[in-house]
């Protein structure tokens, strides 16, 4: 194994408090960085489904769409593209490319699969094998790349798939691995992607197979990185020159150290007027303790200095450890689901292969399986006769596996017989959901239609966590927990995109832990459910608890003061400052509910955009909460209550009223809107009724009349308010609830 470049030293954790040191010993400190939480994401990868014109061989690789693949890629140019840009790369690969990414040109004996598209050969599968199977693992790498949100992942991955034949530059393929919709609307990279690739290292003349993971930035979509990480031997640090180390690049450089990672820093955006390289260089040996001497200056934009990015990979990065021959040790890495081929398999293979036909058992499950297919993604689903250690790549099973439940993340397979000495992998932790809505569709004849489409996206997403939930005001919808506020608002744009859905979503809200006098413990995710003393005796004595997270925020000295104020405004506890150059990183504890309340926003808001904000889980904390509910004619709407800290009660409650007014259209009686905290009314607002001129064809003298009328009129409306049916249209709560 080539020795690490970066040799394991403690950073400057005293800075960094985020970190407990768990072993050491003969220079080497192992630090347990990972995230209380970690999550667990499924991957949309429809754009490996082939045209509509192409039919499934016997081999299984060319597949007919179903009805909304097809609708998706004929509306979306991108999935055309990929398509054809993945079968042209290979192509243009034998033709244009020589640094090593190449076929050979002339086709190998044997089995030959290949795809065609409009008559046009385009992937030889058997070349590719011989190739790949030519290669051993000392001149494996598979690494992944680490950042801060938009410092450039993903374009610097379409480079490096370009740059070694895998796509070809030509057909202006941008960030070919961000393959949603919403990733390339928002520009944010949500799920972990992964390619193979070919290629030929100058120094020596031989081929190599690297393995390379675009992950994403965000902190929602955190445990996309870490369990990449699971596959991966080292990391790209990447650093953009223009804004330098950010919260972030702090937060994932801790965690790829933890793990163990090789890490080659990479500055990239050079290309860039505001691109500071040497404050960047700086920064990372200061906050990382890694050699500035050692970084590749990219643009990744442009192309500049790409050439030298795999060999510092090559050179620096260890090969994965494991032997072919053994018992087959296959780590689940990732899963979606396939309408034809029942769940696929995204995994590792620690020691032994795979090939369609071996029977393996799952160590979570106990399930046998039949192996149906195995290959790489290269950059799409490439079938392969083997997959051996070392390797990433895909599986599916023949019959297929019908329950995505059943593909348990951090899952370890082996073949039949094995299980008694194979050691399975520890696994992964079990995602935790920290932001709550409730979903309902605008019109209750539509339930079962977005049903279908939550199912759906549920499906390729495992981390949202889903039930059945009703409100008086709005009908029968579902209870849907998240990853953090971003994941929350991907998942509605998809569900709005990719669904056409028509749905009504409540505010975000975050758990709250109730520990009665007797120990027992209650974890409500839905408001309305907070019961009042009224209702429980026991509310009387018990604690209340609240999620809080440990905050990393990275912003410019000049911001200082006002991001302390509102720190301190979010009722966040101080722990700790630092500063290096006229960059400043604090640390905060805050509650989860306001980040929740749009911090991230006010944040860029008092910093001109500035500030970086990153945070992980940090347990409960004891609070005074009180459940706040807006009342209609005194009777509550559930699916509008909430859980608040009393100091926001009142502000929260005027907000509500005076919002919920402004969309109630009048009706025959008086309304009276009302917020109320606890047991007492903190804000009210009363929308007066319509007046019906009952006096009109009244003579002015006959005042016994007239009293006697506007009597009756009265009357009239108080019988009405007594039975409270009070009609408020969809359409109000939905004006209520949007933004
Ligand atoms: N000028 C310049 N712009 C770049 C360079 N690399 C990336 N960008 C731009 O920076 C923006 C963000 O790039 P992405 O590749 O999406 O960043 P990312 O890190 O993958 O983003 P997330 O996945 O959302 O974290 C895009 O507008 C890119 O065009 C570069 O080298 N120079």
């Amino acid at each position: 194994m080539r020795p690490c470049l970066f040799e394991r030293r403690l950073p400057p954790l005293p800075r960094w408090p985020a970190g407990r040191v768990l072993a050491s010993g003969g220079g080497d400190i192992l630090l347990s960085q990972q995230p209380k939480r970690s999550f667990i994401l499924g991957v949309d990868r429809r754009k490996e489904l082939l045209p509509p014109s192409s039919r499934s061989n016997s081999e299984g690789t060319i597949r007919l769409l179903p009805i909304q693949e097809q609708r998706l890629q004929t509306t979306n140019k991108w999935r055309r593209r990929e398509y054809s840009s993945s079968s042209s790369s290979a192509a243009s690969t034998a033709s244009n490319n020589n640094n090593g990414g190449a076929l050979p040109s002339g086709g190998g004996g044997g089995r030959t699969k290949s795809t065609t598209v409009n008559s046009t050969k385009v992937v030889t599968t058997t070349d590719l094998e011989k190739r790949i199977a030519a290669i051993p693992i000392e001149r494996y790498r598979n690494f992944c790349i680490v950042a801060h949100i938009d410092h450039g992942k993903s374009t610097l991955s379409d480079r490096l798939l370009e740059h070694t034949g895998t796509i070809s530059a030509s057909d202006g393929n941008k960030q070919i691995l961000d393959k949603l919709d919403v990733e390339r609307e928002r520009g944010i990279t949500v799920k972990a992607q992964t390619c193979t690739m070919i290629y030929r290292y100058a120094h020596d003349g031989h081929d190599y197979l690297l393995h390379l993971v675009d992950t994403p930035g965000h902190v929602d979509f955190r445990a996309e990185v870490t369990r990449s990480y699971a596959s991966c031997g080292g990391a790209l640090l990447l650093v953009d020159a223009s804004q330098g180390v950010q919260a972030q690049t702090v937060a994932n450089f801790h965690l790829a150290f933890a793990e163990g990672l090789t890490l080659v820093p990479v500055i990239n955006k050079i290309d860039l007027e505001s691109a500071d390289v040497g404050r960047a260089l700086e920064q990372i040996e200061v906050a990382f303790e890694l050699d500035p001497t050692k970084a590749v200056k990219v643009s990744a934009k442009t192309g500049v200095g790409i050439n030298g990015i795999l060999p510092a990979v090559i050179q620096n990065i260890p090969p994965p450890v494991g032997d072919p021959n053994k018992p087959l040790r296959m780590l689940l890495v990732d899963s979606w689901y396939d309408t034809f081929r029942g769940v696929v398999l995204l995994v590792r293979v620690f020691d032994g292969q795979v090939r369609a036909g071996d029977k393996l058992v799952s160590f979570a499950t106990g399930n046998q399986y039949t192996v149906g297919e195995v290959g790489i993604q290269y950059p799409n689903q490439v079938p392969q006769t083997t997959i051996r250690a070392g390797q990433v790549g895909y599986i599916f099973f023949n019959p297929g596996m019908k329950r995505i439940q059943d593909a348990k993340i951090g899952d370890t397979f082996t073949n039949v017989g094995c299980e008694g000495v194979v050691e399975p992998y520890p696994g992964f932790e079990e995602p935790k959901p920290m932001v709550f809505v409730a979903a309902f569709p605008t019109d209750q004849s539509h339930y079962q239609k977005l049903a279908d489409s939550i199912g759906q996206l549920v499906l390729n997403d495992r981390s949202v966590t889903l039930q059945k939930d009703s409100s008086e005001a709005l009908g029968a919808g579902w209870r849907l927990g998240f990853l953090g506020s971003l994941h929350c608002s991907v998942f509605q744009d998809r569900l709005r995109q990719e669904h056409g859905a028509d749905v009504i979503i409540t505010e975000p809200s975050v758990p709250t832990k109730l520990e009665y006098a007797d120990g027992t413990e209650l974890v409500i995710t839905n408001p309305a459910e907070f019961p009042e003393p009224s209702e429980d005796h026991r509310m009387r004595s018990a604690k209340i608890f609240e999620p809080v997270v440990r905050a990393t925020v990275a912003l410019p000295e000049d911001y200082y003061g006002k991001v302390i104020e509102l720190l301190e405004a979010a009722r966040g506890t101080n722990e700790g400052i630092e500063f290096f150059g006229n960059q400043v990183i604090m640390k905060y504890e805050i509650p989860a509910a306001s980040l929740v309340d749009d911090l991230f926003g006010k944040l860029k808001g008092a910093t001109k955009g500035y500030a970086t904000l990153d945070y992980e889980d940090a347990g409960w904390r004891e609070s005074d909460l009180v459940k706040l509910n807006l009342l209609v004619n005194k009777v509550a709407v559930d699916a509008i209550a909430r859980i608040v800290h009393r100091s926001q009660a009142v502000r929260l409650g005027r907000a509500w009223v005076e919002k919920f007014k402004q969309h109630v259209s009048r009706q025959m009686f008086e309304i009276i809107i009302q917020a109320q905290a606890g047991r007492q009314i903190v804000a009210r607002e009363t929308l007066k009724p319509f007046r019906k001129d009952v006096l009109a064809k009244l003579h002015a003298s006959d005042i016994s009349r007239r009293r006697k009328l506007l009597e009756r009129q009265k009357e009239g409306r108080k019988k009405l308010r007594a039975v409270g049916n009070v009609v408020i249209e969809q359409s109000s709560f939905q004006k209520f609830l949007s933004k």
